[in-house]
């Protein structure tokens, strides 16, 4: 890999530019640990190393791009759920974030249970063993193969999103001569606090049976009269990346308060209430994501507050973590492969990657942090923009970041916090072949999702 310099572009000092970047940081080596995986420090070298292994042999070994995920971190941060939620509360992970065989696995091993939202995150699910009862099947149009699967494996429980899936759902259980426990997924009509794209919890969307129309409380008649289900609890998500507890603590109140509407209706206390996920993590150090241990009291205390004033018995409490548990295990390491610096612009950093293994920053905006990691540099900061090589100007990975003025092409980048949604949504724009995830943990690196090879991509290709 080249180390040489290259001709410095614009410094912060000359000219900011529009745009929504943060000041230069002081030390621009320093590896921020809100931000980056648990294990992810420094050595001797300068360079990078995660689980012990220094970056340059992972891009070695595996090469770029690829996701390098922290088993250590990710196994810490679903005990700190555990333990912050207790044993009156279950844990589901939210495997739309990223699954895997192994990551289910570690969720077992780890107390945690499971949410799947198609048939093949089930099948994923059961193939590496999580037990069918700590599965729930959400989706807003689960087809009936994806019921009758979960349904033949016994899944915990099916959360209900429209009218329709009632009856598909009764249907599928009274075939098969069962009762199937249910959640009905309810909107509670919150304008959360982030990007629209990932609000779920206002009415105008296609997630959820409103609370104010009275078509949640229509959904609970319904799955009351039929015998097939047994309606064990309300469900409610109010939306991603989310910092401030108030929408939860709203959710909570509404999803309560619809609980002592069913018991003065029905004389019928439904036992469980899920907050859902959306607990925000930190991609720049503008980001102050609050501990699992704090939710759990934000949350605990207002269900049984609630409840207490409504004179019902608390229900069992479950959440929804994704994002909080995988999105800062991992970081995606890219070489650099040219640098244009745009006098009185900025500089344009292009990767090896881009949009198809990170398409969040397209989509929502989304700002993220990166560091030069195959060494150290005390070069000036300079205002640069992440850019990947797929053929489209908005293939930006980060918009706006500061980096050495000296970065030259083979130099090694990492964007850290890409553990969630990034995999999972990764593309295969331009045939691009989607990245290998390479778990590392006490000195030791395995792949646990190959990257793709052009051969799996001419196989699709039947023509
Ligand atoms: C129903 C449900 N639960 C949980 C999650 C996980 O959200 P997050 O990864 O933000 O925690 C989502 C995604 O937003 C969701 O739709
Ligand atoms: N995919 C989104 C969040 C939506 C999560 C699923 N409801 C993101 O990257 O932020």
């Amino acid at each position: 890999m080249s180390r040489s310099a290259h001709p410095a572009g614009p410094r912060h000092a000359d000219v900011l530019p529009e745009g929504h970047y943060q000041a230069p940081p002081s030390d621009l080596n320093r590896l921020d640990p809100r931000i980056w995986a648990r294990t992810v420090t420094r050595n001797d070298d300068g360079a990078a190393e995660v689980g012990g292994l220094d970056v340059r042999a992972l891009a070695e070994e595996f090469g770029t791009p690829a996701y390098f995920l922290d088993e250590a971190d990710f196994r810490a941060r679903c005990r700190a759920w555990r333990a912050a939620f207790g044993q009156d509360a279950d844990v589901f992970y939210a495997g739309k974030a990223f699954l895997s065989r192994a990551v289910v696995r570690w969720l077992t091993e780890e107390g945690l249970n499971l949410d799947v939202c198609s048939g093949t995150e089930l099948a994923v699910a059961l193939d590496a063993g999580m037990p069918a009862d700590r599965i729930a099947l959400h989706g807003n149009n689960k087809s009936t193969a994806e019921i009758e699967r979960a349904v033949d494996a016994g899944v915990g429980r099916i959360v209900l999103d429209s009218f329709q899936e009632i009856v598909k759902v009764a249907a599928v259980a009274q075939e098969r001569g069962v009762r199937q426990r249910v959640q009905i997924r309810v909107t509670v009509g919150v304008e959360a606090h982030t990007h629209e794209f990932i609000a779920t919890a206002h009415e105008d969307q296609k997630f959820g049976l409103a609370l104010a129309d009275g078509m949640a409380a229509e959904a609970v008649r319904r799955v009351l009269r039929l015998e097939s289900l047994e309606l064990v609890g309300i469900h409610s998500h109010i939306g991603s990346q989310i910092f401030d507890m108030a929408g939860f603590e709203v959710a909570a109140r509404r999803v309560v308060s619809l609980l002592a509407d069913v018991r003065d209706e029905h004389g019928v206390e439904l036992p469980e209430i899920d907050l859902g996920g959306g607990l925000g993590i930190a991609y720049t150090p503008d980001d102050d994501p609050r501990e699992p241990q704090d939710i759990a009291k934000a949350l605990g205390d207002i269900v049984t507050r609630e409840c207490e004033s409504a004179g019902l018995r608390v229900p069992r409490l479950s959440v929804e973590p994704g994002r909080a548990i995988v999105g800062p295990t991992a970081f995606t390491l890219y070489e650099v492969g040219t640098v244009k610096p745009l006098e009185g612009l900025r500089t344009y950093v292009s990767v090896d990657g881009g949009m198809s293994d990170n398409i969040r920053t397209a989509l929502y905006d989304a700002e993220y942090s990166v560091a030069l990691v195959s060494r150290k540099s005390d070069a000036a900061p300079m205002l640069s923009r992440v850019v990947g090589k797929h053929c489209e100007s908005g293939d930006i990975v980060v918009k706006d970041a500061f980096l050495p003025s000296d970065l030259a092409p083979g130099d090694l980048l990492a964007v850290p916090a890409t553990g969630a949604y990034c995999r999972a949504m990764a593309s295969n724009y331009n045939h691009a072949l989607r990245p290998p995830v390479v778990a590392v943990a006490d000195g030791a690196a395995r792949v646990i999702v190959r990257r793709e090879t052009e051969d799996d991509l001419l196989r699709l290709d039947v023509g």
